[in-house]
């Protein structure tokens, strides 16, 4: 099949929309294709955004009413060829397909000819450059973001090589503006014009479409990372330094571009202070840190086993794998937070799955505009795209075609994951939304809960308030970030770029029914004013929709639920340094006329007198801790008692026991003393009192 067959069934088929999302996507992905996916994208996308002046073009020379054996398709996508393309047609000149075409070659010109000048463009350049505006429905130039990843190269080196001669421009805008220029000379588009970005360190805007940076040295080196301004809010923000924070964990790490930006800050930071760190792991990079041997770690996590092998590579390329420690395929939600390997987490990144309703580029094919069918004779000028409608991140990636007018295409949302989900209704679009917010928030409450942690951020590329202010609201007056103190970080309290970045929180989004009643104006405001926006606007910004809160506490306040895994009044039977005994207010335990403690959990006393004397375990409640008389068991009362008859006791109320008897403390129940003294017989062939002497410790009293 030729290029422009393959072509033409990929612009036509049916289901495209549920069917793998973008058209980049599906032609990429289509391992039939016998043609370069390449080259197959690129004639989809330029005949698509050529389309409305083709299809005109094509009517009025009667194209198809001479040409049979063309397709509405097959006839644009030649046209452009013919008409547009400095290599011309694809095919050998003898090809039926070329022929069909290149036979009418005159009058096509003549109509291509006359719909310039239709549009009031006096050349070909004017009329590419209004093209171009068409194409991307009004919607903004993106300019094309490169992270300089610190841990290999610098900015300095970047200017000096993959950008040497390029010209520095003062604004972000300027780099937009120059996306826009066409060199008449050499037919191309755009400048070699770049921007280093004034909030974020190391990052660099540049001009799109001018050069492919996929196939630089400092790309394939893992020297440059291709990330989106707002894409390095949250690793910025969270701005893990080793000395205060310890080891990091980055949440949902996929593919990984945070990930790396994060261990990037890590190593900056450590140079910076001038202080040297051990990275954890296989490092060969690591130095000790002045005067203390922590580590510093990354822990990524990824669940889909697929992307966290994206995640490995690009954790490998950054030059971070020797402190970073990757988890492919696992879970977020099934880490413990007491797992001992994480005490010492104390920033997490997290950046959930989301409706990716911020992400640019992510529908990028231009509605599809075809020739009519030969019996509606006549040219019959398609109006131009209007507005945003061919770049809208909703919109079906299939093309929709002008014959089709009447049925609305089906709206779908494709998340970054990548995941296309058709939405038909507001409704549908609405309980999708709140689906990913429920578990956005048990993510961000989850991380909340790591015993160490101090610092989050929360993170998506959504514009939706569902799944950014209201989950950021519900967080915060969540039990977890109650009971452990955790607030919002603060606009003043941020690193200084993002302090600077002034397009902060909705204001309709700050009431949430059932969470905002309690809070004040005031309150509202600050968490408004600290929570980070970002939009896909024609604003100068040239970001994408994204969205990034902070959280912090001091760790003053806490609940050992979140740090010992048991609750206080658990807690306090476990650690308490008084033992598990009630005490009076001078602190001695509380014993019963005959010394017996009396227990904290059940108000019972510790003993029966029964056991005391020899009798055997108590109620399964208790049988923690039981106690034995033993030795020289000649029938007598193994006390001994004062010349009134009381039982003596030492300064702890504790009787004393007669000569030739001792105590024997029993952790653990009659089960396990048991198996103990099973063991012991085992063992050692005794009868187990040198090891009732060992035992003879007063721990269930003392402690
Ligand atoms: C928005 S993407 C992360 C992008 C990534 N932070 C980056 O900047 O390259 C979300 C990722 O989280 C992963 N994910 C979702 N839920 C997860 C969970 N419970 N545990 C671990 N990974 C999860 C998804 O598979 C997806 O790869």
């Amino acid at each position: 099949m030729s290029l422009y067959h393959e072509t033409a069934a990929i612009l036509t088929s049916s289901g495209g929309a549920t069917h793998g999302g973008s058209l980049k996507s599906r032609i990429f992905k289509d391992k039939s294709l016998k043609s370069p996916p390449a080259q197959v994208y690129a004639l989809a996308l330029e005949t698509s955004k050529w389309s409305a002046i083709l299809k005109e073009v094509v009517e009025a020379a009667d194209l198809l009413k001479y040409e049979k054996k063309l397709t509405p398709a097959l006839s644009i996508l030649l046209a452009h060829d013919l008409l547009l393309s400095k290599s011309g047609i694809a095919l050998p000149a003898s090809h039926g397909l070329r022929v069909s075409i290149e036979r009418h070659k005159a009058r096509l010109n003549s109509e291509f000819v006359r719909a310039r000048i239709r549009r009031k463009c006096a050349t070909l350049d004017a009329l590419r450059t209004q093209v171009e505006i068409e194409a991307r429905g009004g919607c903004p130039v993106h300019p094309r973001w490169i992270r300089v990843n610190t841990l290999k190269s610098t900015v300095e080196e970047q200017l000096s090589t993959t950008f040497k001669g390029w010209e520095v421009v003062e604004t972000v805008a300027d780099v937009i503006a120059a996306a826009d220029f066409h060199d008449s000379k050499t037919g191309k588009k755009g400048k070699k014009v770049i921007h280093i970005d004034g909030h974020i360190p190391n990052l660099i805007a540049a001009c799109p479409g001018v050069y492919d940076f996929t196939k630089t040295e400092a790309y394939k080196a893992g020297k440059i990372i291709l990330q989106d301004k707002a894409s390095c809010f949250p690793a910025y923000l969270l701005d893990p330094r080793p000395e205060r924070d310890g080891d990091v964990m980055d949440t949902c790490a996929a593919p990984g571009n945070k990930t790396t930006h994060l261990a990037s800050i890590v190593h900056s930071r450590v140079v910076e202070n001038d202080k040297t760190v051990v990275f954890d792991g296989r490092g060969k990079k690591g130095k000790k840190k002045a005067g203390g041997d922590e580590k510093t770690t990354i822990y990524a996590f990824e669940k889909d086993p697929n992307r966290a092998k994206t995640l490995q590579k690009m954790v490998k390329i950054a030059g971070s794998d020797s402190f970073t420690v990757v988890n492919a395929g696992k879970d977020f939600l099934k880490v413990h937070p007491l797992d001992s390997k994480y005490r010492n987490v104390g920033a997490l990144l997290l950046d959930p799955s989301c409706s990716g309703s911020g992400i640019v580029g992510r529908d990028d094919a231009p509605t599809l505009h075809l020739p009519s069918a030969p019996s509606s004779s006549g040219p019959t000028p398609s109006k131009a795209p209007k507005g945003k409608q061919n770049n809208k991140r909703k919109s079906p990636p299939t093309p929709s075609t002008d014959s089709k007018t009447d049925e609305p295409p089906q709206k779908v949302l494709i998340d970054d994951d990548g995941l296309a989900i058709p939405i038909s209704s507001q409704f549908e679009l609405e309980s999708r939304i709140a689906s990913l917010a429920s578990f956005q928030l048990v993510l961000l409450q989850h991380a909340m809960s790591f015993p160490a942690a101090k610092r989050i951020t929360y993170s998506t590329c959504s514009i939706h308030a569902g799944e950014n202010e209201h989950v950021v609201l519900k967080a915060l007056a969540s039990e977890v970030a109650k009971k452990r103190g955790w607030r919002v970080l603060k606009r003043g309290e941020q690193v200084d770029g993002m302090q600077r970045w002034d397009v902060r929180g909705e204001h309709e989004a700050m009431q949430v029914e059932g969470v905002t009643e309690q809070m004040g104006e005031k309150e509202r405001e600050e968490v408004r004013e600290a929570v980070i926006r970002a939009y896909y606007r024609d604003d100068g910004r040239g970001v994408m929709g994204f969205f990034v809160a902070g959280f912090v506490r001091d760790g003053t306040v806490d609940d050992p639920v979140y740090t010992s895994g048991v609750k206080q009044d658990e807690q306090e039977e476990e650690e308490d340094p008084e033992g598990p005994f009630v005490r009076d207010e001078q602190g001695r335990i509380v014993r019963d006329e005959n010394g017996i403690p009396t227990l904290k959990s059940t108000g019972k006393k510790a003993v029966t007198l029964e056991e005391l004397q020899g009798g055997g375990g108590g109620d399964d409640d208790e049988s923690s801790v039981e106690y034995r008389v033993e030795g020289n068991d000649n029938g007598e009362e193994p006390y001994q008692r004062d010349g009134e008859g009381r039982i003596v006791r030492d300064e702890e109320g504790l009787p004393v026991l007669k000569e030739g008897r001792r105590w024997k403390v029993v952790r653990g129940g009659k089960a396990q003393e048991e198996e103990k003294e099973e063991e012991e017989e085992s063992e050692s062939g005794t009868d187990g009192e040198s090891e009732s002497e060992d035992g003879d410790e007063w721990g269930g009293f003392d402690d």
